[in-house]
């Protein structure tokens, strides 16, 4: 079972500090929700975790390894798998393919055709496998973002703003499957401004503000968090 974690993180931009001793937990099984400002250093952390950006200071761990210093293929390969907020799709390939392309590299003897098409399933686009990427709405390519990330069967699952440009249908059953996901045994991080899923999916919340952690808890607790309104709720 994975557990992530980072403790004293600090990245620095020129004179900014974009993260400032940033450190969390997120554990196998459970989803946990990273939440700031714009600007606040979520999407930085989430560089320094999946390898594409090295922190001044601080560490990251995975299961008890230090990967501070493991490239991002090497963190793949340990079961680590991401989403961007700039979506990464192969716009020119279907829907299909993208998946078949994912589930190749992470066959491990498994069928890829089949994990594909049980993805497709899953993420409720089995009516689009033939449309290219590119021809989708923004919705529809987040949740295809998300089946190819599962495509590869991570253990930990890096979510940057996944819901973006979804409609309510979709984060609903995007909420559904993120928790189908995390009871299968996969440590979700979601990075994400819709409150409103955040609340109802996540088992812990973190919130950052100007790189630093300010508050962590269940969302109950936090969203009576006096500093959290101050930093973030109070400004929606
Ligand atoms: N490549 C970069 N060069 C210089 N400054 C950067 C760079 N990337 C991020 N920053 C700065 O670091 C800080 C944190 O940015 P980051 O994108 O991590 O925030 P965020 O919480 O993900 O914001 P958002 O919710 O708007 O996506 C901001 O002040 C940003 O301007």
């Amino acid at each position: 079972m994975a557990s992530l974690r980072t403790d004293g993180v600090t990245v620095v931009f020129g004179g900014n500090r974009a993260l400032d001793e940033a450190g969390f937990e997120a554990e196998a099984g459970r989803i946990t929700g990273l939440i700031g400002p714009n600007g606040a250093g979520k999407s930085t952390l989430f560089d320094v975790v999946s390898g594409l950006r090295r922190p001044q200071s601080g560490t990251v761990t995975l299961d008890g390894h230090d990967i501070t210093r493991a490239t991002p293929a090497q963190r793949a390969r340990r079961g680590m798998a991401r989403t961007f907020q700039r979506l990464e799709l192969f716009g020119r390939l279907t829907v299909r393919d993208n998946l078949l392309v994912a589930a190749e590299l992470g066959a491990r003897g498994r069928n890829s055709a089949r994990t594909a098409d049980g993805i497709l399933q899953r993420i409720g686009l089995t009516a689009d496998a033939d449309t290219a990427a590119d021809a989708l709405p923004t919705g529809a390519a987040r949740l295809l973002e998300v089946g190819r990330a599962l495509a590869g069967r991570p253990r930990v699952l890096l979510l940057d703003e996944p819901a973006a440009g979804q409609d309510a249908d979709e984060t609903r059953r995007f909420a559904a499957l993120l928790r189908d996901v995390a009871a299968e045994g996969c440590a979700v991080v979601l990075v994400e401004h819709d409150m409103g899923l955040v609340m109802s999916v996540c088992d812990q919340v973190y919130v950052l503000d100007l790189g630093r952690i300010v508050a962590c808890g269940p969302p109950a607790d936090i969203q009576q968090d006096q500093t959290v309104l101050a930093a973030y709720l109070g400004e929606a």
